[in-house]
């Protein structure tokens, strides 16, 4: 039976029509993915199905009667709800207060919601504790703890926006397996992701959203992910097939679809950094680390593996130990106090915290790496805001002008605004954090692309990543990361990435 049938939904922002007559149905215990490139509408329809953001025009029924929610508390009411892309908690609550927010519960003694939280902890698989301030936790479980909320209510239909986007594959097989219970008790899931091979393995149907409309409605059995990607853009995708260009690539179905991308520039001999015998007491127990000048390295693991503080130790965000740190033929120290001498190392995240921009603030004004004020020769200022167009132009950012707020486009495009930003005056070794997190797929090669012109002119780059796609695709050489240890290195020398890919999840697995 239908469980929420759309019928010509549109909606502008400003002048850009962003949905227009969009149609579509999710049955009873159906999850549905959906797919578009970065500022397709996605988040906006996934708002307006939420009760968040109102259409212009069109109309909704859920279980067959009118559905037109003035709010997301109002959505909630009827038994829809959401988990947001960016989602902050309010840090002064505990987790149990997190999880019952909004629901009949609320305001019920922490004893009492300890015990029903924990549950639903377990069910989402977050080993968090109830008590804790959602301050304590880091920000990538917050999503996590609004699945746990969206179970506590009596949820028929449930909007999950790019959650699986911070998550890592074991992660994300446990989010699938509450998407499948939802599924097996007859409520509908909305399944919005850029991370296609693992939206395929979970999701019944896909909707592809392309200038404003659904472009495809088809059962996912039918597709695989290139193919996929490939109806996502509207024509082939430039996807990487294997790391050695000169080889034939393997023959599949997808090809026709598939245009080969270019070869990553090769890392020079000369060491760039070299780290032997990294500690971080109690966290990380000796790792060993060479970076070539040009070379991407990648590091991956669990929460509790020590990745994130071998990353810390690397950019003087930890205070760390070595026998030997050595950047450019230069002794440096781990330890962050050693004035000049510190490591230090610059470094990227994708957190709309960390962008170190105001969302209030023009595309070209943040791009403009000189001060406005001082921009007073007008060839200069004609050259600066050249730069501003090519650069929005070349990522393909959606917008109508450069005189647009950041913070008003969607959040894959400023992640691609603040990435190139920062990439602009990225030398030397670099640590970047999931540099592709809720990229589409033309997006990510276009990221990939800005970081082979650094690499080509001698950058070298620790990619820090949850996402095996990420890491087969970008790096040279891929670290897993457990117990404190690099526990294997897989060199992806002319490995064909899916089986790059293969091997991260692999050997991730089997050190978790
Ligand atoms: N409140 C707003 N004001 C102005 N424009 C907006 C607003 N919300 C969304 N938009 C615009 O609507 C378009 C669609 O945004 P939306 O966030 O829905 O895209 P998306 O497909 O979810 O993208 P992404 O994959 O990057 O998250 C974008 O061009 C965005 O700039």
């Amino acid at each position: 039976m239908t469980l929420l049938q759309v019928e010509g939904l549109t909606k502008s922002f400003g002048g850009r029509r962003v949905l227009r007559d969009v149609c579509f149905s999710i049955a009873e215990g159906e999850i549905v993915g959906l797919v578009g490139t970065n500022g397709a509408g996605k988040s906006t329809l996934g708002d307006i199905v939420a009760g968040i953001t109102a259409a212009d025009s069109g109309m909704m029924t859920l279980q067959g009667s009118p559905y037109a929610p003035l709010s997301a508390q109002d959505a909630r009411h009827v038994g829809v709800g959401v988990v947001e892309q960016l989602v902050r908690i309010d840090p002064e609550l505990t987790v149990a207060e997190a999880v019952f927010r909004g629901t009949p519960q609320a305001g019920r003694p922490q004893a009492e919601l300890r015990r029903q939280a924990q549950v639903l902890l377990t069910e989402v698989s977050l080993d968090a504790d109830p008590d804790a301030l959602i301050g304590e936790l880091p920000h990538f479980v917050h999503p996590l703890v609004e699945t746990a909320r969206v179970l506590a209510e009596d949820t028929r239909l449930v909007v999950l926006d790019e959650v699986s986007a911070v998550l890592l594959p074991s992660e994300v097989t446990r989010l699938h397996a509450v998407a499948g219970r939802l599924s097996r008790q007859g409520r509908g899931v909305l399944y919005i992701s850029h991370r296609l091979p693992e939206m395929l393995e979970v999701v019944d149907r896909v909707l592809v959203l392309r200038e404003g409309r659904i472009a495809l409605d088809c059962p996912s059995a039918s597709l695989d992910p290139v193919r996929l990607a490939a109806e996502t853009v509207g024509g082939p995708v430039s996807l990487p097939v294997r790391r050695d260009p000169s080889a034939p690539p393997p023959s599949s179905p997808a090809d026709d679809v598939r245009v080969p991308a270019p070869a990553r520039p090769a890392p020079s001999d000369e060491v760039a950094l070299l780290v032997r015998n990294l500690r971080v007491p109690g966290r990380v127990e000796g790792v060993d680390l060479t970076l070539r000048q040009g070379e991407v390295v990648g590091l991956t693991g669990d929460r509790t593996s020590g990745v994130r503080e071998i990353a810390g130790a690397l950019t003087g965000e930890l205070p760390a130990l070595s026998d030997q740190a050595v950047l450019h033929g230069e002794p440096r120290s781990l330890d962050p106090s050693a004035d000049a001498a510190a490591l230090r190392l610059p470094v990227y995240r994708p957190d709309a915290d960390a962008y170190g921009v105001d969302p209030g603030e023009t595309i070209a004004r943040t791009l403009t790496q000189e001060a406005w004020g001082t921009l007073t020769d007008l060839r200069k200022e004609i050259a600066t805001l050249r730069g501003v167009i090519n650069t929005v132009h070349r990522l393909d950012v959606k917008t109508m002008s450069i005189r647009t707020t950041f913070g008003a486009l969607s959040g894959g495009d400023q992640h691609k605004l603040a990435l190139a930003r920062w990439m602009a005056s990225a030398r030397d070794v670099v640590v970047l954090h999931e540099p592709t997190r809720g990229l589409d797929v033309r997006a990510r090669q276009q990221v990939r692309q800005l970081l082979d012109e650094a690499t080509a002119h001698g950058t070298s780059v620790v990619v820090v990543s949850v996402d095996p796609d990420e890491l087969a695709d970008f790096c040279d050489r891929v670290g897993i990361v457990a117990g404190g240890r690099v526990a294997r290195w897989i060199d992806t020398g002319e490995l064909a990435v899916d089986s790059v890919r293969e091997r991260i999840v692999e050997a991730a697995t089997a050190a978790a």
